[in-house]
């Protein structure tokens, strides 16, 4: 059982609303000053990664009532309760158990009695079996020939995860082209399958459930096409592979479920990428690097599980964010990758955060009064910083911001990478000092400004700076080093969860639009006036049929 505890009721949580008085006012500039162990103090090493916290606005007291606040909501009972297979996903009638899925120790994890790592580990094995054949093109196709191209049809959790890292880690990508075909508009399969031969293309359909409208209409347009460019249904087997959860869905489909790859009702959309939905990462970079991956989640996993709260890297980047959520009021949150590799790292955690923690209700069936998960976005540096940082720094939003960076580029390209990273260190360090007005004053004085000109422009050039960061700078991303990470970031959540008293496992808040959706398809098929809907939506539907 998951605690029940309103976080806002704590004696952490008084606390902090008094702290918070003090906190809003202090600057860490100020804070730097006058704590020469700040660095020291607020940062932890977790094997290749540095997760450096002191560029925020706290001290020592509101670390430690932040991890009073983490104590009272019986954190660690709930850590337990998510390993030991406990349904903690309630409203779904769940375990939340994608952390067997890299359970690399092997040691039993058991949903209903049952020990899964038998299970887990025979689909590992014939992941193995499947992308050792297809990279080595023993696997043929219909036509003898080997398979060139992998496009993996699926949507939200059964795409992003397979697409982030597979792009995360292309410095490991072996011959296979990969595509990845999600959105329903039917653009995205027709310019996917322009200049694809189907003597040579694999098809992952990738759908926990196998019902997925937009998965289901990819995939059926995908073998249309399969078979008018000269396969036949018995060729299907050799071009068609299933990942799912749904073993009647797939044979339905066509698909022999000696091509399915199986995973589990217990392991949650969004998580899967470690399930089989990850064959399109197997196949892309190779088993041993997708193991690789499993491995640095594995020990993030073990570290969440038994590290001191205080040097916890997941809890610790929870709590700032509740700090900030529920004190400052911050909206939103950023992720910035330094790392042109890892372009799909925020879109990928929009919907791993948003999904899991954007719920109104809390485990009573209540509504909440304080504000859950936060808007997550961001682009990669140094892109971002010449589109949308002049807001972080100038505007009226405080914006708690990750920054991410490695050390080691895998392309070292000359000055190239000590000119991204001298952005990265610069502009935290930007955020948190800012630019006073008398500097600002000095610094055109010595560009030979007027006075006039002076007292014109100084005030648009302040910087308030005072603006949280975390910086973690990692040694290289590697396979193993990105697993680490993400699985950092999945516990963050669930942290966040926790504190919130929300489910963060069920997704209640995606089905009316699909209801709605199914209830307009039928509409659309004729050319009737349509009047059963309010006005607005009447009009743009009829607008609509007279346009098409
Ligand atoms: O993998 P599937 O069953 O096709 O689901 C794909 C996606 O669709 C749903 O709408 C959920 O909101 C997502 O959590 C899920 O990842």
């Amino acid at each position: 059982m998951l605690p029940n505890i309103n976080f806002t009721t704590t004696d952490a949580y008084k606390y902090l609303s008094d702290h918070y008085i003090d906190m809003a006012g202090a600057t860490m500039k100020d804070l730097f000053a006058s704590d020469n162990e700040r660095f020291k103090k607020f940062s932890i090493k977790f094997e290749d990664i540095l997760l450096d916290y002191s560029k925020n606005r706290i001290n020592d007291e509101t670390l430690a009532l932040l991890l009073q606040l983490a104590k009272e909501c019986s954190l660690n009972e709930a850590i337990a309760a998510m390993f030991n297979g406990e349904a903690i996903n309630a409203t779904e009638g769940r375990q939340v158990l994608h952390t067997a899925l890299r359970n690399q120790s092997n040691t039993p994890v058991y949903v209903d009695g049952k020990d899964v790592m038998p299970d887990v580990n025979s689909v590992l094995a014939h992941m193995k079996e499947f992308s050792d054949a297809v990279i080595s093109g023993s696997w043929k196709g219909y036509t003898g020939k080997a398979i060139t191209d992998v496009v993996n049809i699926g949507i939200g959790g059964s795409d992003l995860g397979p697409v982030m890292v597979t792009e995360a880690l292309k410095a490991y990508k072996n011959h296979l082209n990969l595509h990845f075909v999600s959105n329903v508009d039917g653009t995205h399969i027709a310019e996917t399958l322009k200049g694809l031969n189907a003597e040579t293309t694999l098809f992952l359909i990738a759908s926990k459930t196998f019902t997925t409208q937009e998965t289901m209409a990819n995939a059926h347009s995908a073998r249309e096409w399969f078979i008018t460019s000269g396969g036949n249904d018995d060729d299907v087997a050799k071009h068609f592979a299933a990942l799912s959860t749904n073993a009647d869905g797939v044979s339905k489909f066509g698909i022999d479920t000696k091509n399915m790859f199986e995973f589990w009702d217990w392991v949650g959309g969004r998580y899967s990428l470690w399930s089989a939905i990850g064959l399109s990462i197997s196949l892309g970079v190779g088993f041993d690097n997708f193991t690789e991956l499993l491995a640095g989640a594995h020990a993030m996993d073990n570290h969440f599980k038994t590290a001191e709260a205080h040097e916890n890297l997941p809890v610790i980047v929870a709590l700032l964010g509740i700090w900030y959520n529920n004190f400052f009021g911050a909206e939103t949150q950023a992720i910035l990758p330094y790392d042109q590799y890892m372009h799909r790292f925020a879109a990928y955690f929009q919907q791993g955060d948003m999904e899991s923690n954007g719920k109104y209700v809390d485990r009573n069936g209540e509504p909440v009064d304080y504000s859950t998960g936060p808007i997550i976005w961001g682009e990669p540096g140094t892109n971002g910083q010449h589109a949308f940082y002049q807001l972080i720094h100038q505007g009226t939003k405080l914006i708690p911001c990750d920054f991410i960076a490695p050390a080691q580029s895998h392309n070292p390209l000359g000055e190239h990478h000590n000119m991204l990273l001298s952005n990265f260190f610069a502009q935290t360090e930007a955020l948190m000092n800012g630019k006073t007005e008398d500097e600002v004053v000095a610094e055109l004085k010595a560009a030979g400004k007027s006075e006039e000109e002076i007292a014109k422009l100084a005030q648009f050039k302040v910087f308030e700076g005072n603006r949280p960061t975390n910086s973690i700078l990692v040694k290289k991303i590697t396979p193993r080093s990105l697993g680490s990470l993400l699985a950092m970031y999945e516990h963050k959540i669930f942290v966040q969860g926790i504190i919130w008293n929300i489910y963060s496992f069920d997704q209640w808040g995606v089905e009316l639009g699909k209801q709605l959706a199914g209830k307009i398809l039928p509409e659309l098929k004729n050319n009737d006036e349509v009047s059963s809907h309010d006005s607005s939506t009447n009009g743009l539907i009829n607008q609509y049929k007279a346009w098409r």
